[in-house]
C-alpha cells in the first residue's frame, strides 16, 4: 500500500532530511515510526501526504508512484489519507459532527450520507452521544478521538498518526491504540510515529527507525 525506493529528501544543499530510505508497508500493516528529534519522521509523512516531493527515489502509495503526480491530482491522493495530528486540529467554533463532516463536505458528499458517515464514525471511536457539543466541552482523550473518525469519516485506506497520544495518560494511549489496531484489521495501512518507546514496546509491532535521515531498523519489503 505504502511504498518508499530508495527516498531521499534533501530542503537544501546541506541538510538531508531522508537518506535512501526504502521500505513497504502492506494493505492492513500497522507500524510505528521512531527516532531522534529531527531524524525525519515528519518528513516521510509529508512525503506519504504529498505536501513534499523526494529529490531522488520514489514513493508509491496505492500502486501509484507519486513524483510524478501532477499537483491538481494532488487533492484526489489526499482523500484516501487519513491523518491524525498530536494537537487534533478542530475547529472550536463548530460542533463536533460538523468537525467530523468537513472531510465529506470538501468532497461533496450528500447531506444524508454525511449524515450517516459522521455517526458511523463518531460510534466507531464512541463519541455518538456528543455529536452536538462543542470540542471545547471535551477532554483532551476525547478531542483526539474526534479527530480519528474525521480522518477515518471518508474510510481511507491508509491513515498516517503524528504524536497522536503526545498529550494523554497511559489508558487513554492505550485506547487510541486500540482503535487503530481495529482499523488495521479491517484493512486500513496504518503509520504512526512516536517518541512513546513504552508504546512501541507495549504493542510489539513492526518498528521503522530513522537516524539522521536512515532507516536503521524495520525496513524490508512489503511482506518482510
Ligand atoms: N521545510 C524545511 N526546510 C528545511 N529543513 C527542514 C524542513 N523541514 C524539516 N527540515 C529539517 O529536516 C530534518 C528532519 O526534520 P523532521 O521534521 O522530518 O524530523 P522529525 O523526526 O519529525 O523531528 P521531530 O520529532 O522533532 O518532529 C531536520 O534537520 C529539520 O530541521
Amino acid at each position: 500500500m505504502i511504498e518508499f525506493r530508495q527516498v531521499t529528501k534533501r530542503y537544501d544543499s546541506d541538510h538531508t532530511a531522508l537518506r535512501q530510505v526504502n521500505f513497504g508497508l502492506d494493505r492492513g500493516e500497522l507500524a510505528f515510526l521512531t527516532g531522534h528529534s529531527g531524524a525525519g519522521k515528519s518528513t516521510l509523512l509529508k512525503l506519504i501526504m504529498v505536501m513534499e516531493r523526494p529529490s531522488a527515489g520514489e514513493v508509491v502509495v496505492g500502486g501509484q508512484v507519486l513524483n510524478r503526480l501532477p499537483r491538481r491530482q494532488v487533492p484526489y491522493i489526499r482523500r484516501h489519507i487519513g491523518v491524525v495530528f498530536q494537537n487534533h486540529q478542530l475547529l472550536f467554533d463548530r460542533s463536533v459532527f460538523d468537525n467530523v463532516a468537513m472531510p465529506l463536505e470538501v468532497m461533496g458528499t450528500s447531506a444524508r450520507d454525511i449524515g450517516r458517515r459522521v455517526r458511523a464514525a463518531l460510534d466507531k471511536v464512541g463519541l455518538l452521544s456528543k455529536e452536538k457539543m462543542n470540542p471545547l466541552q471535551l477532554s483532551g482523550g476525547e478531542q483526539q478521538r474526534v479527530g480519528i473518525a474525521r480522518a477515518v469519516v471518508n474510510k481511507p485506506p491508509v491513515l498516517l498518526a503524528d504524536e497522536p497520544t503526545g498529550n494523554l495518560d497511559p489508558q487513554l494511549s492505550a485506547d487510541i491504540m486500540g482503535l487503530f489496531a481495529e482499523f488495521s484489521q479491517v484493512g486500513v495501512t496504518v503509520l504512526i510515529a512516536t517518541h512513546d518507546i513504552g508504546l512501541i514496546n507495549d504493542l510489539g509491532r513492526r518498528t521503522l527507525t530513522l537516524d539522521q535521515g536512515r532507516l536503521v531498523a524495520g525496513a524490508g519489503g512489503l511482506h518482510g
